[in-house]
């Protein structure tokens, strides 16, 4: 039986396939976007963020090329609302290794907020001394989200006759984006109000 959750990875794959990036409306609900992003508040209040930085183990804050503050997601602390988005990612780790044989075994995801005015700066999610991130996945906690507050991913597609084609993405509540992490260059653009997300990497090891 095809369930919804396989109707919504089969999109991604689709459009992993056939654009270089997968994108799903509806990942998570509004209910449950709306709970994440008050978890994510409640988690900053209590002063559980830290400034991310670059490179890998990101020792360096480097605000010139990333603004965001994040927060590694850890299954052990997770509260329930937590615990079903983990599940669920799981689950799409599950679904791409039957029928893609991409052979992941593991996963990493951290809460990011972009404070009004913060971007993170043309790069690639997969370090030199890293190979092990495979698939970068962005799922989007912004309810009500207008494009005139900015804050758009910023997708670099190279074509086949050697141009660039850009394009960008609005970064909707319970929107789920994702990319090969070693090959796609992104940005994400400055937004005129705090931008919220989880974003996360699906490794081979
Ligand atoms: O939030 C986004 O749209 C992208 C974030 C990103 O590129 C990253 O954290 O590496
Ligand atoms: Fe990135």
């Amino acid at each position: 039986m095809t369930t919804t959750l396989e109707t919504q990875f089969e999109t991604l794959i689709d459009g992993m396939l056939a654009n270089s990036y997968g994108l799903i409306d509806g990942f998570l609900t509004d209910e449950e976007t709306a709970q994440l992003a008050q978890r994510l508040h409640t988690r900053r209040t209590a002063g559980q963020f830290r400034e991310a930085g670059i490179g890998n183990g990101q020792a360096v804050v480097a605000k010139a090329i990333r603004g965001d503050e994040i927060l590694w997601l850890d299954a052990d602390n997770a509260t329930p609302e937590e615990t079903s988005f983990l599940g669920r990612v799981e689950q799409l780790i599950d679904y791409l290794n039957r029928t893609c044989y991409l052979g992941l075994r593991d996963y990493e995801l951290h809460y990011a907020l972009y404070p009004a005015g913060a971007f993170y700066k043309r790069h690639l999610d997969r370090f030199r001394a890293d190979s092990k991130r495979k698939l970068s996945l962005i799922c989007y906690l912004n309810r009500h989200w207008q494009p005139t507050d900015g804050g758009q991913l910023a997708l670099y597609l190279p074509q086949p006759n050697g141009t660039e084609q850009t394009l960008t993405i609005e970064p909707l509540g319970g929107r789920l984006v994702c990319f090969d992490s070693g090959l796609l260059e992104h940005e994400v653009l400055p937004a005129i109000r705090d931008r919220l997300s989880l974003t996360g990497w699906l490794r081979t090891g």
